[in-house]
């Protein structure tokens, strides 16, 4: 089959043929239609946090495609069931966070595009417990987006408790933050759509946003308490000096959600003003299966739009470039 797989984190990534895997007991083998390009893929491929990959392996955790064969013991899918295949590719299921419905901390969990070989790739073997079906009527390419893009901010504006009128600033309107806007929205809050391009901005406004800032021309934390400082920032642009923007965009009593896991790691917090504030800080990562299955309902649903650009697997070095450069409108999903 035809994969992307990383072999050295200095190097670009190799399109090549390897051996079509085979689903082990619990497993089931997929041909995938659809995989995004997540920006976690390139912090993977690179190497850029503290727990690395172990190479080589291949990438992708938003991998959408049809299950071609069952391994020994499945009973949760068919034959023919469209699935998605997210981040979160096995857990335990005996531990106390995963009976507790908290899956995604579950501290003997294996991800997919990491510790398992992902969707960038003809086929994909995954766990079948750990496949989420896809419902009629969506298509593999906006799956694959809400796959991890969707649940994650989905799950990050749910842990955040975002109530109806109130301000919600999000940090990067990228693959995360397009869908993060309309998950605010849907919960009731205003978005303030914060990036660096123009073409992010009018994405935002075409979803919806009340309001836009250019943090590229304009101080985005001046332009947020000029509008009476957000209830909610939601950081999703991978930068220490982000973090610190958002956090001084909140008002009183104002809750932080980090989700994007920039490579240095650390970010300066003000002691004195998160304290006197009141201000909580929330890390988020993922979302639970059930938080998937309601993702896809909410779109089978027509109630959020994905905005995606089509590509082919050997592009994904460009396409890699072009995330970086901020230039892609919100998500890159490969067609395999
Ligand atoms: N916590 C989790 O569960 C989780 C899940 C998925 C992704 N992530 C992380 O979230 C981050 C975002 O992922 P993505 O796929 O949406 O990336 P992306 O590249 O599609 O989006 C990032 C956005 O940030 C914008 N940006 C860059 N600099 C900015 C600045 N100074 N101010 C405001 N915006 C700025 C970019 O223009 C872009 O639109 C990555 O670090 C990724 O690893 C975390
Ligand atoms: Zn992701
Ligand atoms: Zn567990």
């Amino acid at each position: 089959m035809r994969a992307c797989v990383v072999t050295d984190f200095a190097a670009p990534l190799t399109i090549g043929e390897v051996p079509i895997p085979q689903p082990g007991p619990d497993q089931v083998l997929v041909r995938v239609e659809a995989s995004g390009l997540c920006h976690t893929d390139i912090h993977a491929a690179r190497g850029d946090w503290p727990v690395k990959p172990s190479l080589p392996f291949i990438p992708g955790h938003e991998g959408v495609g049809i299950v071609e064969r069952l391994g020994r013991g499945v009973t949760e899918v068919a034959v023919g069931d469209r699935v998605a295949m997210p981040w979160l590719g096995y857990s335990c299921g005996t531990c106390e966070y995963c009976v507790s419905g908290r899956e995604t901390l579950c501290e003997s969990q294996r991800n997919t595009g990491y510790g398992i070989d992902g969707g960038h790739a003809e086929f994909a073997v995954a766990y079948a417990r750990h496949v989420v079906k896809v419902p009629e009527g969506v298509s593999p390419f906006d799956a694959a987006p809400l796959t991890c893009a969707g649940v994650t901010t989905y799950k990050a504006i749910k842990v955040a408790g975002v109530r109806p009128t109130e301000r919600v600033a999000i940090f990067g309107i990228g693959g995360l933050g397009h869908l993060a806007q309309q998950y605010a929205q849907i919960f009731g809050g205003d978005a303030i759509a914060v990036d660096v391009t123009e073409e992010k901005l009018s994405l935002a406004r075409k979803l919806g946003a009340a309001h836009t800032i250019n943090a590229a021309r304009t101080d985005p934390v001046a332009a947020i308490h000029a509008l009476g400082g957000a209830d909610v920032a939601v950081v999703l642009a991978a930068s220490p000096t982000v973090l610190e923007q958002a956090h001084a965009s909140l008002r009183r009593g104002g809750r932080l959600v980090l989700v994007s896991l920039p490579k240095d790691n650390i970010m300066r917090l003000p002691v004195f003003e998160t304290v006197l504030g009141g201000l909580t800080i929330i890390g988020s990562i993922v979302g639970t299966r059930a938080d998937l299955a309601e993702v896809f309902a909410l779109h089978a649903a027509g109630r959020t739009t994905v905005q995606y650009e089509i590509r082919d697997l050997d592009e994904i070095n460009d396409a890699i470039e072009e995330v970086l450069a901020s230039t892609v409108t919100a998500r890159i999903v490969f067609r395999l």
